[in-house]
């Protein structure tokens, strides 16, 4: 078997104020796959992510990535292989162009010159954003800000991509748009999502965490068919949407 990208055991966590957020979580993503992580409002879907690249770190249990554990002496590495793309655009986009804020990663990396300037913009032809590279990103509308977010990610060259509402807050084209430029990337991706729709359309599997645990895993279409676990999790699919009258994506 290979060694998973991700690898969460038994993980928990307590916020400072006492507040326990996650109660043993295991989870296991292996390279190339695209998996949704569902829940509802508090389940602690954002306190695993926090996890996952080190913004947190375990009260007890362990997270691997891809074999290094997430540990403060490997913090630089862990950013590097696990990119997080927050909701808000706007918390990852403080330079003054497109060309520089997807250019600071790697940067500090140690890219410089031809090399540096190949990577944006590799990076952002992977998201379609090529011609605004010389834009100040408060210029552009939210869904073009959030491709260059996704693109700052990947001039990581991470080794999985972790998304945070990836569908919010844009409109049905651009939402479309999105799942394509992330159907077409080849790399490992969890996706935090309330938008069942596109986890069912993106993800071939979801994981469900409700208050702090991880009470389903598999085929999103079997999640998202099972009444009993969906209603006991306030998991709601939007009217008139039924993964049983839709092909497996
Ligand atoms: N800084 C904090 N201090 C104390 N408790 C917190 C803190 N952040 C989150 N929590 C609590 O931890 C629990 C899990 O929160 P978390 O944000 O991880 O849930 P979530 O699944 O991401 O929710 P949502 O879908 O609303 O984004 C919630 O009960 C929340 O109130």
């Amino acid at each position: 078997m290979t060694t998973p990208v991700l690898d969460v055991r038994g993980l928990a966590y307590a916020y400072p104020d006492g507040h326990q957020a996650l109660f043993g979580v295991d989870l296991h993503v292996h390279r190339g796959e695209r998996v949704a992580l569902l829940g509802p409002n508090g389940a602690g879907k954002t306190t695993l992510v926090l996890h996952l690249n080190g913004i947190l770190t375990a009260g007890a249990g362990s997270v691997h990535v891809s074999g290094l554990p997430v540990a403060r002496e490997n913090l630089l590495e862990i950013r590097r292989r696990v990119g997080v793309v927050f909701q808000d655009p706007d918390d990852q986009l403080f330079m003054p162009s497109v060309r520089d804020d997807v250019a600071f990663g790697p940067a500090n990396l140690g890219l410089r010159g031809a090399a540096l300037e190949q990577r944006v913009v590799d990076a952002l032809d992977r998201v379609g954003m090529v011609d605004f590279i010389d834009r100040p990103p408060h210029h552009l509308s939210f869904g073009q800000r959030r491709r260059v977010a996704v693109a700052t990610v990947l001039a990581m060259e991470p080794e999985v991509l972790v998304l945070d509402e990836p569908s919010s807050n844009l409109d049905p084209a651009s939402r479309r748009e999105l799942a394509d430029i992330l159907r077409s990337l080849d790399v490992t991706v969890l996706m935090v999502t309330h938008d069942l729709p596109y986890a069912y359309e993106l993800c071939p599997r979801s994981v469900v965490l409700s208050d702090g645990v991880v009470v389903a895993d598999g085929s999103t279409r079997d999640v998202l068919t099972d009444d009993a676990l969906m209603a006991a999790h306030r998991l709601e699919l939007p009217f008139g949407f039924d993964p049983r009258t839709i092909p497996a994506p």
